[in-house]
């Protein structure tokens, strides 16, 4: 009898709660006024579910289009922003709004110890403190400095399409997946141009040390809880036992082994700082020990190249492989694209020199696909500072709020873009009207991110997906076994794209 009517006390007082809940969502709360789907007024659940599913890009855009609302309302207290006029005020460099709590989920812990890095801190202040000595290894300029490394890689991975798939004209028996090569290129460059030595994933044709895999596993977990950060607690961060994927740690581990190897190598002169003469990212760090001795030592360097191992690959072999498919799904594109190339008569690999500028169509390929797909897409969420924000339409967000912008939203804008939004079109970008070239540009460059965390590796993911397709459609005609055959598509912060067959044939 008491049994029951403790139970029966505890089911009024939820039921209580349940109704004060809605009734103040509904009369009292400061987001009242801002549409989105029901359940998202009462619980951040239902994105981080919606999330896992894997298309919350396309998700977001068809919020924002079906409330018609430039601000849709994606959680109790987060406000998804559509319009990109806003994107140089929710991301600025000067006084920029702190990242919100979604971030922490990407913090590696190392025996019990949190460790955060530049991309992930919410402390602006160590950002910049931290940024501050290696920001000007990161201009295109300097990054050139590391073309020769590029070149390297490039040459490794066309020597094994042409000895494992290339086909002769007329011939279509050898079948790549070309989503697998993108990736370990993508990821080998990385490792090239930070330590001086590939992963090794073209030469041994795997994903070794089951880094990619570690990798994806990381981000899979990422996407969905960083929507619901305090579950976090529970899972990778549980003080008792740590439950999933352990995020990131597999790539940090491989940064603080190469780093305390190399050390070795130099303190017994096995090799001398500089190979081949050219100074790859771990040699430009360890040289900061002479200017900043009071903050630069191995732990430095390690959360430093963290950053290039963590970001570089995953995001340019998303814009890779979006590329190759596009163009393969868009034979006019195609055809251009392989005409300009026939005419530039390039050297191999593509020098920048004879790129930058020079072949106008295959920038506009490039930026077309970083539009249409761009790497990284997930509402990159920071918090409303005192005074909160006001919108063009009037209508006030206060201060605390989290809001944000999903760089597939605003790269799906008909009013910057045109009615053809969802169409792969690099017509688009060979406009002569410089004022709308200079909005689509700035509204699709938030792909990289905006203000003082916008990317830092955007030179070199430029450098090297321009010298890869400069290269690779110089040499090859690529095309899917199928033309109408549709890969898999996972977005899980990063874009995870697979189950891409295609038809390599020497050209040249
Ligand atoms: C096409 C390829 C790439 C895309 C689309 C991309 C996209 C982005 C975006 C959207 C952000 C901002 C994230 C935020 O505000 O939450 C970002 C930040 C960052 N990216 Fe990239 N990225 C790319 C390549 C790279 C590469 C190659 C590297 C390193 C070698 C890199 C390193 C970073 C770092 C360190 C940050 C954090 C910057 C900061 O907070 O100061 N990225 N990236």
């Amino acid at each position: 009898m008491t049994t029951y009517i403790g139970i029966s006390n505890i089911t009024w007082g939820l039921g209580l709660l349940v109704i004060i809940r809605i009734t103040w969502e509904l009369l009292f709360s400061p987001l009242r006024a801002f549409p989105g789907p029901f359940l998202a007024r009462f619980t951040d659940l239902w994105r981080a579910i919606v999330t896992a599913q894997g298309r919350i890009d396309s998700t977001h855009t068809l919020w924002h289009r079906k409330y018609n609302s430039s601000a849709v309302r994606i959680g109790p207290n987060t406000i998804s922003i559509s319009d990109p006029n806003l994107i140089k005020t929710i991301y600025a460099t000067k006084d920029a709004w702190t990242k919100s709590h979604m971030y922490r989920v990407n913090d590696v812990l190392i025996k019990g110890q949190r460790i955060s890095n530049i991309f992930n801190t919410q402390d602006n202040v160590w950002h910049d403190k931290v940024m501050k000595p290696i920001r000007g290894f990161w201009t295109m300029t300097k990054v050139l400095e590391v073309e020769g490394l590029i070149d390297e890689t490039l040459s490794k991975l066309t020597e094994k399409l042409d000895a494992k798939f290339a086909n002769e004209p007329g011939d279509s028996s050898k079948v790549c997946m070309m989503n697998d090569w993108l990736g370990y290129f993508a990821w080998d460059v990385t490792a090239n141009i930070s330590f001086g030595q590939h992963y090794g994933f073209i030469e041994q044709e795997r994903d070794v040390d089951n880094l990619i895999v570690d990798s994806t596993k990381g981000l899979y977990y990422f996407g969905p809880i960083s929507q619901i950060p305090w579950v976090d607690y529970l899972l990778d961060k549980n003080p008792l036992v740590r439950i999933g994927p352990k995020p990131t740690l597999t790539g940090v581990m491989y940064a603080f082994k190469v780093v305390a190897q190399y050390q070795r190598e130099i303190a017994q002169k096995d090799r001398t700082e500089n190979p081949g003469g050219v100074h790859h990212y771990l040699d430009k760090y360890i040289k900061l020990k002479d200017t900043y001795p009071d903050m630069v030592d191995d732990n430095q360097i390690v959360n430093w190249l963290m950053l290039n191992v963590l970001a570089g690959g995953d995001t340019t072999s998303a814009i890779m492989r979006a590329l190759v498919y596009h163009l393969a799904k868009t034979p006019t594109a195609y055809k251009k694209l392989t005409d300009e190339l026939d005419s530039a008569q390039l050297s191999l690999p593509a020098p920048w020199r004879d790129i930058n500028g020079k072949v106008p169509y295959l920038e506009a390929v490039i930026r077309e696909t970083i539009r249409i797909n761009p790497g990284l897409a997930m509402v990159l969420e920071r918090v409303v500072p005192e005074g909160g924000l006001t919108l063009p339409d009037g209508r006030f967000i206060p201060a605390g709020t989290k809001v944000g912008i999903n760089p597939h939203v605003t790269s799906r804008d008909p009013e910057v873009f045109g009615a053809d939004v969802d169409e792969f079109n690099p017509e688009r970008w060979i406009t002569k009207d410089d004022a709308r070239l200079r909005k689509m540009r700035d509204t699709a460059d938030f792909a990289f991110g905006g203000g003082n965390r916008v990317c830092m590796g955007r030179y070199l993911a430029q450098l090297e997906i321009c010298k890869l397709f400069a290269t690779l459609y110089s040499l090859y005609d690529i095309k899917l076994v199928d033309p109408e055959h549709e890969w898999k598509y996972h977005n899980a912060w990063f874009v995870y794209q697979w189950d891409m067959p295609m038809i390599i044939t020497r050209r040249r």
